[in-house]
């Protein structure tokens, strides 16, 4: 489903981050959020979640049975091997033999099948983060949320990461909500970007992109040109 935000206000103290904020998030496709940092990015997520409050405002489009996220940190349960990482969040919403149907196809396309016993604390940060990302697609949720899912990672990691996801999410389309500040990161995955800037922020400009194929070329004259562009609105 698309989610529309209308009308939103919110301040912290006197700092008034939303005034009369509008945005809509289209359905199926990744949105996403680019902007400098502390210009509002997360406020606006963590209001998406429900976890911060807002003052004033419409949120229309969601259901937070129906949501799944993906964090910086990848926020895996210790204790819980890869498979019981995920086996976690499936509980209750399947039956065994489909949720381990479910759970071997997912961590097949991240390329991590052979690693289902293991703990977290033996697997590197990339891995736990696909990990999570096989997680977030293993719920059966229409709307995904990432808040800089690949910060840290250098930028082969990232590539690969990058990778995984997009199989996943051709597989299985969701309406994402991503937050980033890098305008690489933005190229390689978005649909539609919106370059946020100000205070209260206001949306800058859209940039759909998603007509362009997936197979993205970074060094490719058009999205060094779109790179340039973007950089001058920041
Ligand atoms: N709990 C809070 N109390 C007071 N001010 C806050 C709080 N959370 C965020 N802010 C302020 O609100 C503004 C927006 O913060 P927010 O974290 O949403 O930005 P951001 O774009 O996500 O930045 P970053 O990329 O650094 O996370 C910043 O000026 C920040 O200092």
């Amino acid at each position: 489903m698309s989610i529309s935000i209308k009308n939103l206000n919110k301040s912290y103290d006197d700092l008034k981050v939303y005034k009369d904020f509008n945005i809509k998030f289209e359905k199926n496709k990744i949105n996403t959020l680019l902007g400098p940092s502390g210009c509002g990015k997360t406020t606006l997520i963590n209001i998406i979640a429900g976890l911060s409050k807002y003052d004033s405002g419409h949120i229309e489009g969601l259901d937070f049975r129906n949501i799944s996220y993906i964090f910086q940190e990848p926020r895996l349960i210790p204790w819980l091997s890869v498979y019981d990482n995920i086996d976690f969040v499936l509980k209750g919403q399947f039956e065994q033999k489909k949720r381990d149907q479910i759970i071997r196809s997912h961590l097949e396309l991240v390329n991590l099948h052979e690693f289902k016993d293991y703990y977290p604390e033996n697997l590197s940060g990339g891995m736990k983060q696909r990990v999570s990302i096989a997680r977030a697609f293993s719920y059966p949720s229409n709307i995904l949320l990432m808040d800089e899912p690949f910060k840290g990672l250098d930028m082969s990691l990232k590539q690969d990461i990058i990778n995984s996801f997009i199989k996943l999410y051709e597989k299985q389309p969701k309406t994402i909500i991503y937050v980033t500040h890098h305008i690489d990161e933005s190229l390689l995955l978005s649909d539609y970007i919106y370059i946020l800037n100000n205070s209260p922020v206001e949306i800058i400009e859209k940039i759909s992109i998603f007509e362009e194929k997936r197979e993205r070329d970074l060094s490719k004259e058009y999205f060094l040109d779109l790179k340039e562009y973007i950089s001058s609105k920041l």
